[in-house]
């Protein structure tokens, strides 16, 4: 067999350990040697004496077999559950998987509120597969992502000349959803105008192409997803009080990864098992100080960051067991642990200004209004903390 065809062979089964069968001297060619260091379970030179070769094979049977149930009960824990490829042990994830299993039953719009890379597009798709409305599409919408000036004809659609460059006729996101689920991910990112037309699809499920006063009904369901305060942006007068009301219909908090930290070392191995196959990093499992740092880390990124972080240790890590420096969690907790008050209301005004920063998409206007300071405050404080691009 060449060298491809058993590479090939042996990634192909991510699920089996393989062991190499080779005469000795194959041993001294650098290829062999990198194949069986990298993708083999362990290897045997040929001819095997008789006595020995059966307790060898026996031996590392044994080994493979016993590795194998240390690698089970974790996969199988007690309080280990999945919800449509949704992780989860802490109480906090077991509530939000049993609210799916009541709100995916209703028609009504839901508000999934939690910060980025909390999984609220994950819990959306959930809501779909479980609703009655399974075999229709999920569209998903960054409302976010989309530039003013296209938002609309995304969302509505367009008929031919609707305006300049609208060569066809497009059909919207919303329209793409009937007998489905629109997710329209960051709403809260919605033009005030755009708000005023998805409330009224809200309220008479009906819509209008731009450029065409032709009034239509549509079949779809919104789930719409927000980590910005959008009572605040009510009460700020950045988002319709009406609107809010009728998407708050019914509401699931996801909580931050830091505040259900028993999900950590579930979804850690979770991720690792997947993106293992993906390479051919030697890794085994996890250090008992990754796990350590992994629990006391704040996750700003939450899981999002905890699949990056794991994805670059299997790239970089070199060692059976990936450990916090692999993961970049060394640097991160290194910091001293005694700081002057200065130093802390410092980190938080930093902190909260990333925070805004982040939340209002970098607009500068949003960000001082919901940091509760002025514009040219807000200039200042990004100086001062060098945040200001
Ligand atoms: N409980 C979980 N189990 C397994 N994977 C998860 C879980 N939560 C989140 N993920 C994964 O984490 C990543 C981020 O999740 P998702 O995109 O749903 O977050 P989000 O809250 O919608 O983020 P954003 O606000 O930035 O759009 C995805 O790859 C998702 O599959």
């Amino acid at each position: 067999m060449q060298y491809d065809q058993v590479q090939h062979l042996v990634n192909d089964t991510p699920h089996t350990n393989w062991i190499a069968l080779l005469h000795k001297p194959s041993l001294d060619h650098p290829t062999i040697r990198k194949l069986i260091h990298d993708l083999f379970y362990d290897y045997h030179t040929l001819p095997l004496p008789e006595v020995e070769s059966v307790t060898r094979l026996q031996s590392t049977l044994g080994h493979a077999y016993g590795i194998e149930v240390l690698d089970t009960p974790l996969a199988k824990a007690e309080h280990y559950e999945l919800e449509c490829q949704m992780v989860g042990g802490s109480e906090a994830i077991l509530n939000i998987f049993g609210q799916i299993r009541k709100v995916a039953a209703t028609d009504a719009p839901v508000l999934i509120t939690g910060e980025s890379g909390t999984g609220k597009e994950l819990i959306a798709q959930a809501l779909h597969i479980r609703s009655d409305r399974s075999r229709g599409p999920f569209i998903p919408v960054n409302c976010g992502a989309l530039p003013d000036t296209l938002i609309h004809s995304e969302l509505f659609g367009h008929e031919k000349g609707a305006f300049t460059g609208a060569h066809r006729q497009n059909i919207g996101r919303i329209e793409s959803a009937n007998n489905g689920t629109i997710f329209l991910d960051e709403v809260g990112d919605l033009p005030l105008e755009l708000q005023t037309y998805l409330l009224r699809f809200l309220q008479e499920k009906t819509i209008e192409r731009l450029g065409s006063s032709k009034t239509f009904g549509v079949n779809a369901r919104v789930i719409a997803a927000t980590h910005v305060n959008l009572a605040e942006m009510v009460t700020q007068g950045a988002f319709r009080e009406d609107l809010y009301f009728r998407l708050n219909v019914l509401n699931i908090q996801v909580p931050a990864l830091r505040e259900r930290v028993e999900d950590i070392p579930l979804l850690a191995q979770y991720f690792f098992q997947h993106l293992k196959q993906e390479g051919n990093s030697p890794a085994r499992g996890f250090s008992r100080d990754a796990l350590e740092y992994m629990s006391q880390y704040h996750w700003p990124g939450n899981v999002r960051e905890l699949i990056n972080r794991i994805r670059r240790a299997l790239v970089m890590g070199e060692h059976k067991l990936i450990t916090a420096e692999d993961l970049g969690l060394e640097e991160q907790l290194a910091a001293p642990l005694i700081y002057t008050l200065e130093e802390v209301r410092s980190r938080a005004e930093k902190d909260m200004l990333q925070k805004g920063m982040l939340a209002s998409g970098n607009n500068i206007t949003k960000a001082a209004l919901s940091l509760g300071v002025s514009r040219v405050t807000l200039y200042n404080l990004l100086d001062k903390h060098h945040l200001r691009r």
